[in-house]
């Protein structure tokens, strides 16, 4: 497949499964294939990719699952007929926030990896300090957030320095939790990854550096100058933290280094095949599919809302209702984000219980329902919420009233509504003064290929929505990053935009907005934010 002409392999580590997409030098997507953890690694036993419990909002999922597929993701590329020996460059991204945690055999095992044997044989679980790694859903870590944000001078001063408030997701808290709780644990972690940095690891044989966009996700930098700040790694970690992170993060589209012999020997890649720094799956999705003057809705296990901020003089302001990201390939850029935790999971949920586990069921149910649901608003929080903070459960209103239950009919409608409604009532305030007007769509991620999701999603934030060729976005996005570091490489330098050139990725309009319509979802909005008060009294948890 593909002759002799150069090719680039961009991963997605995320939450549900591990996704592959290969391009071509012009930038053509070559071939995808995906490793479902559940489906195909049902002896990690994980639901949706991931482990609940045993504490209290401890959400993690099993590093060995992760290692079995990239090899499992790599043995289905190469049986799919794609020359490995062509891949010049991989790079990718990973579920943000996630930590790995390296025993102090780690670097010597990966130095030394032997190709008569697996990566699982040799790595696991003697390469790591902790089986599982907490993941982006885990909410254990709500004392740490606070003793954080005291540590830094309150949650707006965090915010200002890191682009966030601290979150229990969010690394630096997770981090702080092992070593307050675990500090057996702690001890005998000689090197801690990002889900992100992991990756890459695996590939080069050493530990990774941490990439700065995804570093601006822990809570442990400074989100203007991409470097780890040390009050915030004292307050996580105290004084080893630093050694345990490695070198300060590093840009996106830099070489790290050549792939390992474990890889040239057992599987055929060429020893010149470079390995560049994996973002997170926001940002790279970001870098692949969005410019300024988008709003990019990612529709995966998460739901968020992205945008681009260009440049400028002046830093963009820090909300704590909402997170500044640094930008993988330009450092005054930056990314403005909206995350929610029950987004792909508890649209699944409201399918199988109301829609016969049918998507096309469940189009026919919003279909035969009209814009505004009459009124009924539903709010849908299977696991805490991150947005509005910690609420779970389920409430439903008639025109602001709450009521007791709402028709089978009504619930797929209520459910993508009052999920875009809440991005709809915040977008405004998060959008930076300088940007420029959002004037696209682009819907990427799981439910992006949904016809009656594409169209809601138009009509409620009257803009057209536009797809790319493929749904991984993030996987495009880190195939597009190794293609980066391999054309800085021979060009001796250059920006991200340059490399693009004219070649756009290819978005299709799949939706445009009814005027009519869209008018109706915009007078919600004052309904929708009065009835989130009160689910913010009826549903909050911690
Ligand atoms: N036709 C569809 N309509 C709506 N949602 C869908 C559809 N097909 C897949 N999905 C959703 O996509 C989600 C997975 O998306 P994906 O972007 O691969 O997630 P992740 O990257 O978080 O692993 C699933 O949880 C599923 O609910
Ligand atoms: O926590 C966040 C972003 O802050 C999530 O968006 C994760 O990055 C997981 O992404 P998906 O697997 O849903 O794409």
């Amino acid at each position: 497949m593909s002759g002799t002409q150069p090719l680039f392999l961009g991963l997605d580590l995320s939450t549900q499964q591990l996704k592959g997409v290969v391009i071509s030098e012009n930038s053509v997507v070559v071939y995808e294939a995906a490793v479902h953890y559940d489906k195909d690694l049902p002896q990690y036993e994980t639901t949706n990719g991931a482990i609940l419990g045993p504490g209290d909002g401890e959400v993690t999922s099993p590093v060995q699952m992760w290692v079995d597929a990239l090899t499992l993701l790599v043995s289905r590329i190469k049986e799919s007929g794609v020359d490995l020996s062509k891949i010049q460059a991989i790079s990718g991204a990973g579920q943000q926030h996630g930590s790995v945690y390296w025993s102090a055999d780690a670097e010597n095992l990966l130095a030394s990896l032997d190709p008569s044997q697996s990566l699982s044989e040799q790595l696991c679980p003697i390469a790591f300090s902790q089986a599982r790694s907490p993941i982006w859903q885990d909410s254990s870590t709500s004392e740490e957030c606070a003793l954080l944000e005291k540590e830094a001078g309150g949650a707006q001063a965090l915010t200002d320095l890191t682009g966030s408030r601290a979150y229990e997701r969010f690394t630096g808290p997770q981090i702080l939790k092992v070593y307050g709780k675990q500090p057996e644990v702690y001890a005998a972690t000689a090197r801690i990854s990002l889900v992100s940095s992991f990756v890459p690891s695996l590939f080069l044989g050493r530990i990774a550096e941490i990439e700065v966009s995804d570093a601006s996700g822990m809570n442990l930098t400074d989100v203007f100058t991409g470097k780890w700040n040390d009050q915030l790694l004292e307050a996580c970690g105290g004084p080893e933290l630093r050694r345990k992170l490695g070198p300060e993060p590093v840009p996106g589209g830099e070489v790290l280094g050549s792939i390992s012999k474990w890889w040239v020997e057992r599987w055929g890649f060429s020893p010149d095949c470079l390995i560049a720094p994996f973002t997170g799956d926001n940002p790279a999705t970001v870098v692949a599919l969005s410019a300024p003057g988008d709003a990019l809705l990612s529709l995966g296990t998460s739901t968020t809302l992205l945008l681009s901020v260009p440049p400028t003089g002046t830093p963009p302001k820090r909300f704590t209702t909402s997170h500044l990201l640094s930008h993988p390939t330009t450092l005054d850029a930056k990314i403005a984000m909206l995350c929610y935790k029950n987004g792909g999971l508890a649209r699944e949920q409201i399918r199988d219980e109301y829609a016969s586990k049918d998507w096309d069921r469940f189009n026919q149910l919003v279909e035969s329902t009209q814009p505004g649901n009459d009124g009924y608003l539903g709010f849908y929080f299977p696991l805490p919420e991150i947005i509005p903070p910690n609420v779970q459960g389920q409430l439903y209103f008639h025109h602001g009233t709450i009521v007791q239950d709402l028709e089978p009919s009504r619930q797929p409608r209520a459910i993508l509504e009052s999920q875009l409604l809440s991005i709809l009532s915040r977008v405004e305030a998060i959008l930076p003064e300088h940007a420029p007007p959002l004037n696209r769509l682009i819907l990427s991620g799981g439910a992006s290929l949904n016809p009656a999701i594409q169209q809601l999603a138009a009509d409620l934030f009257s803009m057209d929505a536009f797809v790319c060729e493929t749904a991984q976005g993030a996987g495009m996005g880190g195939a597009l990053l190794a293609k980066y570091s391999w054309w800085k490489k021979r060009n001796g330098g250059g920006s991200f935009e340059q490399m693009m050139g004219n070649v756009a990725i290819g978005l299709r309009r799949v939706a445009s907005p009814r005027k009519e319509i869209s008018s109706i979802y915009h007078s919600l909005v004052p309904r929708y934010r009065q009835c989130e008060e009160t689910v913010l009294q009826k549903l909050l948890v911690a």
